[in-house]
């Protein structure tokens, strides 16, 4: 294939590359081919330990360290990372199986858009002081220790990133597990944010499944955990993190609506809608799967996302023209495929693609079923794949209660012309991260999460500082101690 995707070593810990053979074999599966690309190994209990002690070690030393010298490092594996873009896209497809026509645009650069900014914020991280009559007080801002990151196979930069950046700026060292099915691109996170300076132990990448995850979660000298996963995954990962009352961040599943009135601009809504489903082949946890379209529009806006499906350019995600990849495993086509399946049992309209791509890979057809209604699996369920449902709906009030039923709020959206409109039905939608007459994007500096079973606290912008500090108070008297006796 002309690139080599086996790293040097299956781990990053303490500032280099480490293996130890004795670990579960892990192989990387190329999802465009099939084809085995990297052999690692699971983090062993040494490997575990060796992260743990080295991350607690580093950490104590960095937290004293002025902000600004740990924002400096940021900054720089910031730059370091665009001047990479190309190599570190080219990895991510190979990891995951995007196209390059996102992996340019979108990994790397917004892992380093979040190294940047929160690097920026790193000097400024401060208390506050607090008037309190003669006496006074005062808070000071501290890290909270050794945070754990897992990571979702669908942006394994962009997860390293926006965990680990806010992590460091605040003088927290991170131990990142990426997921198994896409272990490459955190190491080079991590070996980038060394050659920028970072101290050897801060930011240390270890591979395994849930066992190693299990074990980064139960062990009592982390102080953090930040999962990007399943609701299921969530629940477990959440409930062994209460045990040691640690603090969590929860970036979990969606099954999101996106609203379109009557009234909107309709290539916009179409746009929005393939945004909302098809890119990543689908697999993002905001998207917007569940498309209430208004009745009067409905088939004008089938027909045109038809038409723009048709031109979808699927094929060799390293071919800069094409603009569908395939799942990012074999299982997860199953899974997708199967979903397919009960779309079509359940008597919902395929409006176009429900097939496999026959071939090397694990390519699906992007789907969309039409007069899919609220109790349909395909209606209630993440899919996690580019299976679109669309729902009519006649009623605003009608269609924001139907949007709200469901336990999930991690994404919302409404296209329409009328600017009242967009701002009263967002303002009722249950959902973390809401957008009007756009769909999936997500800036460093706006607040990235979900509420209801999506999740629990926000990645980006200054919010995340709060999830990865803690307020120490100080009382100050200026007097003498009145005591009782
Ligand atoms: N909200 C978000 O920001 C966001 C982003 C991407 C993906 N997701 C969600 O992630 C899911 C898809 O990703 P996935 O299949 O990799 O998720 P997953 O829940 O299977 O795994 C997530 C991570 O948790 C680890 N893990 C699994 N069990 C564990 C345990 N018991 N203890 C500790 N760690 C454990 C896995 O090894 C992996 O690294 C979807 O539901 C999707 O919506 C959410
Ligand atoms: C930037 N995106 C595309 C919205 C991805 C966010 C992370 C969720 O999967």
């Amino acid at each position: 294939m002309g690139y080599d995707t086996q790293p040097k070593a299956s781990h990053f810990v303490d500032g280099q590359y480490i293996e130890d053979t004795s670990g579960a074999v892990m192989e990387v599966v190329y999802p465009a081919t099939g084809a085995v690309i990297a052999r690692l190994h699971e983090a062993t209990p040494a490997i575990i330990e060796k992260a743990i002690t080295s991350g607690r070690r580093a950490q104590a030393e960095w937290a004293g360290m002025m902000g600004v010298e740990r924002g400096r490092i940021l900054r720089r594996a910031a730059d370091i990372m665009r001047e990479r873009n190309y190599d570190l896209s080219v990895l991510e497809t190979h990891d995951t199986g995007k196209p390059m026509s996102e992996t340019l645009y979108v990994d790397a650069t917004s892992g380093a858009d979040a190294l940047e900014y929160f690097g920026g914020l790193a000097g400024s991280l401060t208390g506050e002081h607090v008037p309190l009559g003669g006496d006074w007080g005062y808070t000071v801002r501290e890290p909270l220790g050794l945070c754990v990151g897992l990571g979702a196979w669908n942006y394994p930069t962009q997860i390293a990133c926006w965990k680990g950046a806010p992590a460091l700026a605040c003088g927290n060292a991170m131990i990142f597990k990426p997921s198994e099915t896409t272990p490459l691109c955190a190491l080079k996170v991590a070996e980038i944010l060394h050659e920028a300076g970072l101290p050897a132990g801060l930011y240390n990448v270890i591979q395994g499944a849930g066992d190693v995850g299990r074990a980064l979660v139960g062990d009592e000298r982390v102080d953090k955990v930040s999962l990007t996963g399943s609701v299921p995954t969530g629940k477990r990962v959440y409930a062994s993190a209460a045990e040691g009352m640690k603090h969590v961040t929860m970036e979990l599943g969606g099954k999101s609506p996106l609203v379109v009135f009557e009234d909107a601009d309709l290539d916009n809504a179409v746009g929005g809608a393939i945004l909302g489903n098809f890119y990543s082949t689908g697999q993002v946890c905001s998207n917007g799967t569940r498309v209430f379209v208004h009745k009067s529009i409905k088939e004008a806006f089938l027909k045109r996302l038809a038409e723009r499906l048709g031109s979808a350019k699927i094929g060799d995600p390293l071919d800069e023209t094409v603009n569908f990849g395939p799942m990012v495993s074999s299982s997860q086509r199953d899974i997708v495929l199967d979903y397919i399946a009960k779309g079509k049992a359940e008597g919902a309209r395929l409006v176009c693609g429900g097939s496999v791509i026959a071939g090397d890979g694990f390519y699906i057809q992007p789907t969309v079923f039409a007069d899919v209604t609220d109790d349909m699996v395909i209606a209630r369920e993440e899919i996690f794949g580019p299976v679109m449902a669309v729902l009519d709906f006649e009623d605003e009030a009608d269609v924001i209660a139907r949007a709200n039923n469901t336990e999930y709020g991690l994404s919302a959206g409404v296209f329409t012309r009328d600017i009242s409109r967009a701002h009263r039905v967002i303002g009722q939608l249950q959902a973390g991260s809401c957008f009007i007459n756009s769909y999936n994007d997500a800036p460093v500096e706006l607040p990235f999460g979900g509420s209801k079973l999506s999740g629990v606290g926000r990645e980006n912008s200054k919010t995340a500082i709060e999830h990865y500090s803690q307020l120490k108070s100080v009382y100050v008297r200026m007097g003498d101690v009145e005591a009782p006796f």
